[in-house]
């Protein structure tokens, strides 16, 4: 037997021993599970059975608690063995990936360090046939080649040597083939996984991981770790394999996975990426989107407008460039400056405190109200401060309260027979006295953020005033100018005003009034509010994980500062897909400055393994600005751009295309249009001839076949072949436009046709080598 084949004896040796290992642990856990379902079962009964179900005594009550604490116990136990079985059925079949031989200093004993999902340890032995992914030993897997090697163990940095490195294909528990790999992580298996089809769920990439992204995922000192990569880099993936290895960690760090949260876009991509951490292993964590925070906080009466429906409302304007300044500005890092100098302003000069008397009695001055208000030692939101002060007035009423009475009865006791209404009147006097005084407080201890907000706009002074010295965009001068002139006129009739900020004033002030929330309203709405009220919803949160990190303004980054006080933060995005604003790295700063933590990191992945290396070119050249960047080397068929001669045959081509993608063999495909209206709208054309799915902001997720999509809710997903329908000048012409038709390229792994009618898209002329192009169809 040569060398080679006694290698593979060897591994198919340890295969076997290790299968069988894990078959027979799993049959002792299968074992114990019907055994623990009976005794929970059984425990469930007995409490049935011997205790109340309703009742108010207190020994019933006790007895019933103990047996809940047993049924408890009983579920604890059934779950745990429950998760023994799950994970010793997602390790059968496929129970490692990877190998490396390891001598640690000081040693002579080689070790063989087999990776794969999850530890696997010998009960009877206690060797460990496999590490889990996340031990600290295999970092040295995703790290490092043949040669010296360290990896931080919880005593300290272990050294030592790598004397081999290997990687398995195994198949329901068949070795397909290994091989031994110099480089780190080689190319060979990745090359497969990539070229294979999308999935509609999101996957993991444990096996695969490279090397700058496992210096992400096993961070674990970083208090905010910033990570900006191109698209398809691995961004998302990161995050949740970042968040399996922070609850590995955690079983020492206590961080549990209801202390962990993700921010996510919007509910399709939540659910796209919902099964990452089951699949490894781990619970889910909760996801929530901005949209739902403003919601639920800005309720009733506000009618909050989503991003899906900001974003739709732009493109049915033909972009508003109006509009879009006042996005900007309104999450911008100059207006949350003036929303902190309003609160300021406000606690300063505008609360009207009024000394407080009660029977002629100085109850509080308003000066003594104004200073203890203003020394808020231990720095409760304002709010909070104002109704304690006002409780601390009521309080000391009663006393008073007594002493009047006692005056009123006093007077009574010398008119007869009238004693049982005098003293009915004297009670209801001061009821009312009480209720009046409430009244005159609340003229300085309720604060009502809607108003304040809502003061800024209908205010041109008061803003002036709070604005002095603020980089303001271009044309506010002109805005507040049109305002006040307004404003002068006639309150009610201010209309918007031309100019670049046109309508700022009037149209955000009258918004409010009708209590319809702008989506770039929310964020300064939602920051005054918990500036002024505090929210403490989210204190368990110790880990925040930001997706899409570019969409959020620095005032949204403000406003997660103020809920998520305690936690570390994770953010990751890609400036050039950002869609309401160019990109600006920047914005990363602003995100240091504004969540203030100690320990900061910023990374960088410029690699992106989504799509083909002719589909990221092509991609790279739509982008107003060179952007750096490499994609894994991958091959396929160059993007093509095809014209129609009208809609109905742009129609007809998408149908084509669509289905020819399916006859290849792709699972997913996309045909993505610029706006959810032309969605629907395509949708509805292509239904009574295809099976296809349309992809809506609230409901549903993506499916194998063929989907419509607006390409602000194809971010962040991924199909094997995308089309574009309307890659046209009509369509496709503002730099807004030009974000969304990157977005919307970057979506695709294996196929890019972009279909137009009438004129080509600017951006197409630019980017499309003459191969790229087929001209007319
Ligand atoms: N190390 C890896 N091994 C295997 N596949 C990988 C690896 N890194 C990324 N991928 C794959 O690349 C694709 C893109 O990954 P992901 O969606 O996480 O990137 P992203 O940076 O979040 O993308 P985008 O910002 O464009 O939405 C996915 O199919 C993912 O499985």
């Amino acid at each position: 037997m040569d060398k080679d084949q006694q290698g593979r004896q060897e591994e198919l040796q340890y295969l076997e021993q290790t299968e069988r290992l894990l078959q027979t642990l799993l049959n002792r856990e299968l074992d114990q599970l019907d055994q623990r379902k009976e005794a929970l079962i059984e425990a469930r009964r007995d409490m049935w059975e011997n205790t109340v179900h309703a009742s108010q005594d207190f020994a019933q009550l006790t007895e019933m608690n103990q047996y809940l604490a047993g049924v408890n116990q009983q579920t604890a136990g059934y779950v745990n063995t429950l998760r023994q079985v799950e994970k010793y059925r997602r390790m059968i079949g496929a129970p490692y990936f990877g190998r490396f031989d390891f001598v640690e200093d000081g040693y002579d004993e080689v070790e063989k360090i087999y990776v794969g999902l999850h530890t696997l340890t010998d009960p009877a032995s206690h060797h460990i046939f496999v590490y889990d992914w996340r031990a600290p030993v295999s970092s040295i897997f995703y790290r490092h080649e043949p040669g010296r090697a360290a990896y931080e163990a919880p005593s300290g940095i272990v050294e030592g040597d790598v004397l081999r490195k290997r990687q398995y294909k195994i198949n329901e528990g068949n070795l397909v083939y290994f091989f031994d790999c110099n480089v780190v992580i080689t190319d060979q298996i990745l090359q497969e996984i990539l070229s294979q089809n999308a999935s509609p769920k999101m996957r993991t990439i444990v096996e695969t991981i490279q090397k700058e992204q496992d210096r992400i995922i096993r961070d674990r000192d970083t208090d905010l770790l910033i990570v900006q990569g191109v698209a398809g880099s691995g961004k998302t993936s990161i995050a949740l394999h970042r968040i399996a290895f922070l609850l590995y960690e955690g079983h020492q760090s206590r961080l549990q996975w209801n202390n962990v949260l993700i921010l996510s876009p919007n509910a399709i991509f939540s659910q796209y990426i919902s099964h990452v951490l089951p699949e490894l292993g781990e619970e889910n964590v909760a996801q929530t989107t901005f949209d739902a925070i403003a919601t639920a906080a800005l309720a009733e009466p506000f009618i909050v407008e989503s991003r899906a429906e900001q974003l739709e409302t732009l493109l049915q304007s033909g972009g508003n460039p109006s509009r879009q300044r006042a996005i900007a500005f309104k999450g911008s890092r100059a207006f949350l400056t003036l929303l902190d100098r309003l609160i300021d302003h406000w606690a300063h000069r505008e609360i009207a405190f009024e000394d407080v008397y009660y029977d002629s009695v100085t109850v509080e001055t308003g000066q003594q109200l104004k200073n203890r208000f203003l020394n808020n030692k231990i720095g409760l939101p304002m709010a909070v401060q104002l109704r304690r002060l006002e409780e601390t007035i009521l309080k000391k009423i009663p006393p008073l309260q007594k002493r009047r009475r006692q005056r009123i009865e006093k007077i009574v006791a010398q008119s007869e027979g009238r004693d049982f209404e005098i003293k009915a009147f004297s009670r209801l006097l001061s009821m009312k006295e009480t209720k009046a005084l409430r009244r005159r407080l609340h003229r300085f201890t309720r604060v009502d953020y809607r108003h304040l907000y809502e003061r800024l706009f209908t205010d041109p002074p008061l803003f002036a005033r709070l604005a002095r010295g603020l980089s303001l965009p271009e044309g506010i001068a002109e805005a507040m100018a049109s305002a006040s002139a307004s404003a002068s006129k006639s309150a009610g009739n201010a209309t918007g005003s031309s100019g670049m900020l046109g309508g700022l004033f009037a149209e955000t002030g009258e918004r409010l009034r009708q209590g319809r929330v702008a989506y770039e309203d929310a964020a300064p709405l939602l920051y005054l509010k918990f500036r002024l009220e505090g929210c403490s919803l989210y204190s368990d949160i110790k880990q925040v994980v930001i997706d899409e990190a570019q969409d959020y303004t620095p005032l949204q980054y403000a406003i997660f500062a103020l809920l998520f006080k305690e936690a570390r933060y994770t953010v990751l995005g890609d400036i050039c897909q950002s869609v309401e604003r160019e990109g600006d790295l920047r914005l990363y700063d602003d995100v240091v400055q504004i969540l203030q933590k100690p320990k900061t990191l910023r990374l960088d992945l410029n690699k992106g393994y989504r799509s083909s290396q002719e589909i990221s070119a092509f991609a790279r050249r739509l982008l107003a600005k060179e952007q750096g960047g490499l994609s894994f080397e991958r091959h396929d068929e160059a993007p093509r751009i095809e014209r129609a001669e009208t809609e109905a045959a742009m129609v007809d081509a998408v149908a084509r295309h669509a289905a020819a993608s399916l006859e290849a063999g792709f699972g997913t495909v996309a045909v993505i249009c610029k706006s959810q209206r032309e969605a629907e709208r395509l949708h509805s054309r292509l239904k009574g001839k295809h099976p296809v799915q349309l992809i809506q902001p609230h409901e549903g997720w993506v499916e194998k076949g063929v989907s419509v999509v607006s390409a602000y809710l194809a971010k962040g997903l991924e199909f094997d072949a995308v089309i574009v329908y309307g890659a046209d000048k009509g369509r496709y012409a503002s730099d807004l436009d030009r974000r969304l038709l990157y977005i919307a390229c970057t979506r695709a792994l294996h196929r890019l046709t972009l279909c137009y009618c009438g004129e080509i898209s600017p951006f197409l002329t630019a980017s499309a080598s003459p191969s790229e192009r087929r001209l007319p169809m």
